[in-house]
């Protein structure tokens, strides 16, 4: 964990996006430090006012503590303008990557931008965090409402974009630009991950022998491979093209991972919780009417989906009341998959910092497996692998409270100073798990990242 040095300042103004354009098209031209996208709308984070690392058993702990002490205070502080009162996100907001195992030697984050573009139901807002001690240099005779606006001008001109009259813009080398869409310039190859195909067959094999043996029901086994790129990869284009191809799924970018997931570990506004569960998959190829038919009525399907909705449902129990699970589940269409899919809702019946319900909703069972120790146990040995934020929540928490967590899939982590990416993907295994038909489904699940990285799948 870092300490923060010196206090912070906030300013948040409403602004308007260039004419036609989301947040989403703007993100070619950034360089965003962290990101949360949704049909084109939601938070681009810009550099750091503070960044908060930690690792081992007590990091959602350790980093709600940071909360607590140094972003819900801001809430009082920064007088939001009256049209965002009330608008999940806005003013101090921090992006947040946890890693899945205790035990990973990957970093967990939380991360507070120094420039945080918004939007959200079409008004759109930015909000500047500046350390105290930045404002003291102030001119003569000019107010400290004169001195922040003058920073949060100096914020925006450090990030390619200016603020005219309301009129937020994007600027490049000195003159006003639209934002437009374009693919990252470097050129990108595909290697082999930490173990082979074989060594994944293999896995699910003895994953699927330890569920014969009843040792358990369910463990969801994951690989990896390995883009690499000739330079760092940009990673605005990047995200611009995940929110453009995955309009359904949330963009995300926080510490060292990014991807565009579509499933919901825990959405927390105020009391409220929601959270949207998936498991269950046949590849994109297959028409809807088919789909529908096998995944709603393949026992094995919706066996693998109803360990991962109930492992949620007990995980969240002791925090929350009135927990509604639908039933039967929907079928969420995806370009790539189709899912099996459980909307969650519910009330939180105590004060439980949200990043402490995350901790209680982490791991379900779509992403790990029933019984949870004995799965996470398995998997460890079966999989060789450290998932890293893999699988773990990403999202945001803002100052208030509000949060989003999603579990980060269909994504991968920056390594080697942004020249590669490892891209993770896993299934869930139950009886009668095909392990061909898993590996194949490993790739379906990476296709996102591969077309937005270039890389054509083999
Ligand atoms: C573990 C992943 O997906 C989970 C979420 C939805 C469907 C899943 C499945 O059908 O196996 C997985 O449980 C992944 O994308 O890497």
């Amino acid at each position: 964990m870092t300490a923060l040095p010196g206090s912070l300042d906030v300013t948040t103004l409403v602004v308007d996006l260039p004419r036609g354009t989301t947040l989403a098209d703007m993100l070619p031209a950034l360089d965003p430090s962290g990101a949360w996208l949704l049909r084109g709308e939601g938070l681009i984070g810009l550099g750091s006012a503070a960044h908060v690392r930690t690792r081992g058993a007590e990091r959602f702990a350790e980093l709600a503590e940071w909360h607590e002490q140094h972003l819900a205070p801001l809430a009082q502080e920064s007088q939001l303008p009256a049209e965002l009162i009330g608008i999940p996100g806005a003013g101090p907001v921090a992006l947040t990557s946890i890693t899945y195992s205790s035990t990973s030697a990957a970093d967990s984050h939380l991360i507070l931008p120094e420039l945080i573009l918004g939007s959200f139901e079409g008004t759109a807002w930015i909000t500047a965090v500046v350390r105290a001690s930045a404002l003291d240099e102030t001119f003569e005779a000019e107010d400290d409402d004169a001195a922040m606006l003058r920073r949060v001008h100096g914020l925006l001109a450090k990030h390619s974009l200016q603020l005219k009259d309301r009129r937020l813009s994007l600027v490049t080398a000195g003159t006003e630009v639209q934002a437009s869409r374009s693919g990252g310039a470097a050129a990108t190859s595909l290697i082999q991950g930490t173990h082979s195909e074989q060594h994944y067959l293999r896995a699910v094999r003895a994953g699927v022998g330890a569920i014969g043996h009843r040792r358990l029901e369910k463990l969801v086994l994951a690989r990896d491979v390995v883009v690499a790129a000739d330079a760092p990869l940009p990673t605005g284009p990047v995200l611009a093209a995940l929110a453009a191809d995955y309009t359904d799924c949330w963009t995300y970018l926080a510490g060292d991972v990014l991807g565009a997931t579509p499933e919901m570990l825990v959405k927390i506004r105020g009391q409220e919780l929601s959270a949207r569960v998936l498991a269950g998959t046949v590849d994109g190829s297959t028409g809807l009417q088919r789909a529908r038919t096998l995944l709603l009525e393949d026992p094995k399907q919706r066996d693998e989906h109803r360990l991962a909705a109930q492992s949620l449902l007990d995980q969240l129990a002791p925090v929350a009341q009135h927990l509604h699970a639908q039933d039967p589940p929907a079928v969420l269409q995806l370009p790539n998959v189709f899912h099996l899919s459980t909307d969650v809702t519910g009330r939180l019946t105590a004060q439980t910092p949200a990043l402490l319900v995350a901790e209680r909703a982490h791991p379900t069972a779509a992403i790990c497996g029933t019984p949870t120790a004995t799965a996470a146990e398995l998997i460890s040995t079966l999989e060789g692998l450290d998932r890293g934020a893999f699988s773990g929540p990403v999202g945001w928490i803002d100052a208030y409270g509000n949060a989003d967590f999603g579990i980060a899939l269909r994504g991968g982590i920056l390594e080697e100073q942004g020249t590669q990416v490892r891209l993770f993907a896993g299934c869930g295994i139950v009886a009668g798990s095909d392990p061909e038909e898993e590996l194949a489904e490993t790739w379906a699940k990476m296709r996102p990242m591969l077309g937005a990285l270039g890389v054509h799948q083999p």
